[in-house]
């Protein structure tokens, strides 16, 4: 066995909370989010993860959430990675929107389609497809490396950056990954064998 990939998708945003479309775009937590960022680096704690490195996308959301949890754990100041390429999808023309006011424009379906399926993509955006076309070169070159030299790593990010990494690391078929969801603030924990494959996988909840 090797190193350890935690992977955690940022607490609430307030645009989680309005019900908007975000994407790209660059809202901060809600207390709820602080919150559940706060708890996600005490169940880390608990169980005694130390990670070696972090690494979170550009937007504030997921480094709030990754401060947070370096900052339970005792790790302040460790050495983190930002990049663009663990951003969320771009959700095109339907960032801002209000996902209500969405489904009764374009239909239940519709909108459905565009949130949840592999090779669909919002108007102007991405789909989860074009979404892992970035994150796992990025997971390939800067993340693995780590983890098989046997350090465990932080990744603090979003919904759907992480469902395309998870998607290969379960080995979800196109249709199982429209039904994976991703919680906010919960921290999933891989333990990746020599040959990159998955060894184990839990969800810690609390
Ligand atoms: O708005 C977004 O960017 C994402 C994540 O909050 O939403 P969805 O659940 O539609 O993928």
């Amino acid at each position: 066995m090797s190193g350890t990939l935690i992977l955690v998708r940022h607490g609430q945003s307030e645009w989680n909370l309005k019900n908007l479309f975000t994407g790209w775009r660059d809202p901060g937590l809600t207390e709820k989010g602080h919150e559940e960022a706060r708890n996600a680096g005490r169940l880390l704690r608990e169980k005694g993860f130390k990670p070696d490195i972090a690494f979170t996308s550009v937007l504030s959301r997921a480094q709030v959430t990754c401060d947070h949890i370096l900052k339970e754990l005792g790790q302040e100041g460790l050495e983190t990675i930002r990049d663009e390429a663990l951003n969320e999808r771009d959700y095109g023309d339907l960032a801002g929107l209000n996902k209500d006011d969405a489904r009764e424009k374009w239909g239940e379906e519709q909108v459905h389609i565009w949130r949840r399926s592999y090779d669909t993509p919002p108007p102007g955006g991405e789909s989860l497809k074009d979404t892992g076309a970035r994150v796992w070169p990025y997971y390939i070159n800067e993340i693995l490396p780590r983890v098989l030299r046997g350090q465990t790593v932080l990744v603090a990010a979003h919904g759907n950056s992480l469902r395309s990494l998870v998607m290969v690391l379960d080995n979800l078929s196109g249709e199982e990954i429209v039904k994976k969801e991703i919680a906010t603030g919960v921290p999933a924990i891989y333990r990746l064998n020599a040959d990159a494959t998955v060894a184990s996988s839990e969800i810690l909840k609390g």
